[in-house]
Formats: C-alpha cells, structure tokens, sequence
C-alpha cells in the first residue's frame, strides 16, 4: 500500500482556526485533536492524514518531504526561506503584522542598534535595507521584555491588536510584512503525487474562497 498523503499543521493559535477551514474542505480528523497526546492522525479524506508540529518545525518536514504539505505563518517562511516549497495558497487565517517596536518615544541615538527578536534573519535584511548597523540579539519568546531591561533598544515581533505593546510601554513603528498563514507543498511530491495533492489544494482553496464570499 502507497504511503498516505500527509498534510503538517501548525499547533496553537494557527490550528484552531486551521480545523474549521480544513473540515469546510472535507478534511476532518477522526479523533478530536485536543483531547489527544497523538501526533498523527487519520481523517476523512482517503489517503490523507495529519500530524501536528510547532510552526517552526513545519517547512523542514515538508522541504524533506516527510509531509507532503504544510499550514505555517508567512512569518516563519520568511525567516527560514521557502527553498523546496510552493506556496499555493494564502489562507487567510492567523493575520498579523509583523513589525518594528519600541518604547514610546524612542528615538535613535547613534549609529547602531540593538534588535531582540526570534526574527533573526528578517530583522538583519530589514535594518541592512535601511542601511542601519543593527546588532541582532535572538530571544525565543516575550520580545516586549528586552527594551524594558536594557537587552535592546527595538523589537521586530508580531502584532495584532497591539496589546501586548501598550501593555510593556511599547508602541508599533515600520511595518515589515503582512502575514497570515500559508499552505506549502513538497515540490518533488507536487511533480510525483500531482493529482492527489492538487485535489486536495482544490478543496482547500474553495474553503478559503468561500469565507470571503
Ligand atoms: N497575535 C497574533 N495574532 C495572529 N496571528 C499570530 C499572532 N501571533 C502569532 N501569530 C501567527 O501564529 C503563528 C504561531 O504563533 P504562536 O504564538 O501560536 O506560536 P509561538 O508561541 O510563536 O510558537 P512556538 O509554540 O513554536 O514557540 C505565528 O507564526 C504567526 O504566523
Ligand atoms: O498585538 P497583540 O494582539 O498583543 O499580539 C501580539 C503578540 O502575540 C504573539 O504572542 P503570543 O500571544 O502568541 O505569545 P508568545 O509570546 O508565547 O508567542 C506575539 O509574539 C506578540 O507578543
């Protein structure tokens, strides 16, 4: 027997609104995924099944082809670069903004500038752009902490509503890319399994049509 088609879903915030999406699509797993330690699971579809991964971990699965598709933030396309991937579909779910920061009225005293981010590689070539010398300090999580503990003078995060600023004393500055989330394909499994994966890009863009209508 044929291996499944296997589509990689982000975990957290992009799957909650991934799974109404995918079951408009006809893709819907057999078992709830959030009362399951599982990590693979069958669906709906014939012949397709699902694991569920963090975000970052996403395009090497399906750049290795060990997925054969993925759901990941344009976010982390842009930080790790698409090498191996199509990126078929915008599916409109999980938008944000991803920016600069800083603390309210900050204003640039010199020459360089100090930049907490897990952004690493999207802050070097947007300061590098601008011509700004920027010391690029990698965190993990909780960016809006290093300006307030003199880690960093600017942030480059995700924003949304911006609470999450305003709360730390922050204020949004330069607008670095849209994002929201994107379905990625192998591009050797796309040339191999063409037919079955393009129906299944098919009944995805049709869900994602049908909730702009
Ligand atoms: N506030 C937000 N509003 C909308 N989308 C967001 C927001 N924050 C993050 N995202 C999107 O959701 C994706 C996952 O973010 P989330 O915060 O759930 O994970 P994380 O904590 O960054 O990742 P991990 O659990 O892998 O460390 C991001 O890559 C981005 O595309
Ligand atoms: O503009 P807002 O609506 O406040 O959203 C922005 C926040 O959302 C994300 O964090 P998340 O809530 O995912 O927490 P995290 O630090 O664990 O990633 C992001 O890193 C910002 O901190």
């Amino acid at each position: 027997m044929s291996r499944p088609l296997t589509l990689a879903l982000t975990k957290g915030r992009i799957l909650k609104e991934t799974l109404p999406l995918l079951a408009r699509a006809g893709i819907e797993p057999l078992e709830d995924v959030s009362a399951s330690r599982k990590l693979v699971f069958e669906t709906s579809w014939p012949g397709l099944q699902l694991v569920i991964i963090r975000g970052t971990d996403v395009p090497t699965y399906v750049r290795h082809g060990a997925a054969d598709l993925g759901v990941v933030g344009k976010d982390i396309l842009l930080e790790q670069g698409a090498e191996g991937l199509y990126e078929p579909l915008d599916l409109n779910i999980a938008r944000c903004r991803l920016m600069t920061a800083g603390p309210v009225g900050w204003q640039s005293g010199g020459a360089r500038v100090r930049v907490a981010t897990k952004f690493v590689n999207i802050a070097r070539r947007h300061f590098a752009r601008q011509g700004v010398h920027a010391e690029v300090i990698k965190l993990y999580g909780a960016m809006e902490l290093a300006p307030m503990m003199d880690l960093a003078d600017l942030i480059v995060d995700i924003v949304d509503t911006g609470n999450t600023l305003r709360a730390n004393g922050m204020e949004p500055m330069e607008e670095i890319a849209a994002i929201s989330s994107r379905l990625v394909v192998n591009k050797a499994a796309m040339r191999a399994q063409h037919g079955p994966i393009q129906k299944v890009v098919n009944a995805i863009a049709a869900a994602v049509a049908d909730e702009a209508a």
